[in-house]
């Protein structure tokens, strides 16, 4: 009934369960001892003629009632703000883990999981194990202990009474049991509709402009509306099932008090009891099966947790891609005979090799789905390869420190992200202590700022998705950012694609000046793009198929050279069409 999976992401929290259950322990002592003093009353009540000290013969039975009151308020309010700080503890760490292991799974952390999944599973998924660590788990402790408690306490008044009311207790697990099987699949269910939905709805709010271009935004909110009564149909199953539950577990716990009292009456009947120790068993008869039947109802709570906590699991045990201690202290990078597959089955890079020298641009060219962007995976480290090895100033990727690494390279992509922030706060996220001039600098070279200038400067915010800025000053954008890291690996991955000309040969020319005195690679489809540089690499269909300098790949006339023309004819017939 407990996952000890889950309980172990709790670490160090579950200090927490155990003084919980303590203190819910010293509650229902106080409870037992409530109810004592009220039975005292009324026993002194009844034989009060026979006691010759007037009403302080009731002092001392209600001295121990208060002193019970106060204990029992204290230890519920105790425990509540014991369960907050649990719940709070368990959510902040998990939110954290998970965050943590996105970043450090770094490309790779979508991996099986779609975005709008991810969000869920952190937000809501994070929500739902709080119920589970706070109110669930101890709860199971405190069920499983109280029954025995109680009893200990009753067996020295009537013993029968007090066994049979401990054998209808196992009566509750045996029937949350019968139901928990059921409520798993139910559960599982559940949480694949919630996150599909989520999927369904994310996917609709992106694609919205297309939907309506297309026309095909009825379909979608059709599709939309079934993937909602999908869930909303699951809802009311898992609605219907608590339900039943509980209905049962109310009948085991009030039936087997029910039998309690019964038999307590009888013995009263029969002269084996004294009435007020009857009364006594008659009013701590329930507390038997309270506990357990509130945890019943935590139960059908704490499933939901655990299937969310279940998927945080599996998003935490992926392993991490393994990075070494070692410091990068030379930036040659070479990729040698690399063999990979995302699938495990097709081989996307077959024994590739190449070069990137400390100074110069070298470039990786050829047709879409020939392995560039995955070259770029190896080099960034989130992939590793099957065979063959990425090595960085002649250190194997693996052997060195991620935060040595990273600290030297920069990915410059199509979608490189600008934040919605100011200018000046995304420059800062690449250099804490850069100035103002040092900003405008770098805008200047991208042919960024005098537009800057004149659009509320370096507080200009940016919006969401870079929405308020063209396409191509998000690109001049991106690359001023990443001039002002400093880096000495740069690698630009189909960084000027979808822009216009005239922005696309600025950052040309940047990247070339940059080439100078850093490792540049150019991940380019558009050919044009290459030719300055110092060495090409010409692959098709996961392999690298030539290299050389431009001039030597089209003297060779071979397979760069006819992309090459193919593209340059395509070029030139554009412009004559006058597209
Ligand atoms: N995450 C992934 N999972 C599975 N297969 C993938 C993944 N990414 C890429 N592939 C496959 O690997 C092959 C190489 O893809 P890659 O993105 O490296 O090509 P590319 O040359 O960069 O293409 P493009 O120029 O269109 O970006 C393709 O067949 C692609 O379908």
């Amino acid at each position: 009934m407990i996952d000890k999976n889950l309980l172990r992401l709790l670490g160090d929290n579950k200090k927490y369960i155990f003084y919980t259950v303590g203190l819910m322990v010293l509650g229902l002592f106080a409870n037992v001892g409530i109810t004592a003093a009220i039975c005292w009353v009324i026993n002194l009540a009844i034989h009060y003629d026979e006691y010759s000290g007037g009403a302080t013969i009731f002092l001392w039975p209600a001295v121990c009632a208060v002193i019970c009151i106060i204990v029992r308020y204290t230890a519920s309010r105790l425990v509540g703000d014991l369960k907050d700080t649990l719940g709070r503890k368990a959510k902040k760490d998990l939110r954290e883990r998970v965050y943590n292991k996105i970043v450090k799974l770094g490309v790779r952390s979508t991996d099986g999981m779609s975005m709008a999944g991810l969000t869920q599973v952190s937000m809501e998924g994070v929500e739902q194990l709080d119920l589970y660590y706070s109110s669930y788990i101890p709860q199971f402790f405190y069920a499983m202990l109280a029954p025995f408690i109680l009893f200990g306490i009753t067996v020295w008044i009537e013993w029968r009474v007090a066994v049979v009311l401990l054998c209808c207790v196992p009566l509750i697990p045996v029937s949350i049991i019968a139901v928990s099987k059921y409520a798993k699949k139910i559960f599982a269910k559940y949480w694949g509709k919630y996150t599909s939905m989520g999927d369904s709805f994310l996917d609709s709010v992106q694609g919205l402009k297309e939907l309506k271009i297309f026309k095909a935004d009825e379909a979608q909110h059709t599709k939309m509306n079934e993937t909602s009564e999908d869930f909303r149909k699951i809802t009311m199953k898992v609605l219907v099932m608590q339900l039943a539950s509980t209905t049962i577990m109310d009948l085991v716990a009030y039936g087997g008090a029910g039998i309690g009292i019964a038999m307590a009456i009888l013995s009263v009947i029969k002269w084996e009891l004294a009435p007020i120790a009857a009364l006594f068993l008659i009013l701590v008869a329930v507390d038997f099966f309270l506990p357990l039947r509130a945890f019943g109802s935590a139960f059908h709570v704490a499933m939901n947790g655990a299937s969310a906590g279940k998927k945080i699991l599996s998003l935490l045990e992926q392993p991490d891609p393994v990075w070494g201690e070692e410091t990068v202290t030379d930036t040659e990078i070479k990729v040698e005979n690399v063999t990979f597959s995302y699938d495990g089955k097709r081989d996307v890079l077959k024994n590739v090799s190449m070069t990137f020298p400390k100074t110069g641009m070298t470039a990786i060219v050829g047709e879409s789905g020939c392995g560039k962007s995955t070259v770029v995976n190896m080099l960034f480290g989130a992939f590793r390869p099957k065979g063959g090895a990425v090595t960085v100033g002649g250190k194997e990727l693996e052997s060195l420190s991620r935060e040595s690494y990273y600290s030297h390279l920069a990915v410059v992509s199509y979608n490189t992200y600008i934040f919605n922030e100011t200018v000046r706060a995304n420059f800062m996220l690449a250099n804490k202590a850069v100035t103002d001039e040092e900003i405008y600098g770098a805008l200047e070279k991208v042919n960024l700022a005098d537009f800057i200038r004149e659009n509320g400067g370096l507080d200009k915010v940016i919006t969401e998705d870079a929405a308020n800025i063209s396409g191509g000053q998000k690109q001049r954008l991106a690359l001023a950012v990443n001039l002002m890291a400093h880096k000495d690996i740069y690698v630009f991955d189909e960084a000027t694609s979808n822009i216009d000309i005239e922005s696309e040969a600025i950052i040309m020319a940047n990247i070339k000046a940059l080439s100078r005195e850093k490792v540049v690679i150019v991940i380019s489809h558009r050919l044009a793009n290459v030719t300055p540089a110092d060495l090409i690499y010409y692959m098709e269909s996961g392999e690298l198929k030539e290299s050389g300098t431009h001039r030597e790949l089209m003297e060779r006339n071979s397979g760069y050279a006819k992309l090459y023309t193919t593209q340059k004819n395509l070029e030139e017939g554009y412009a004559e069409v006058g597209v």
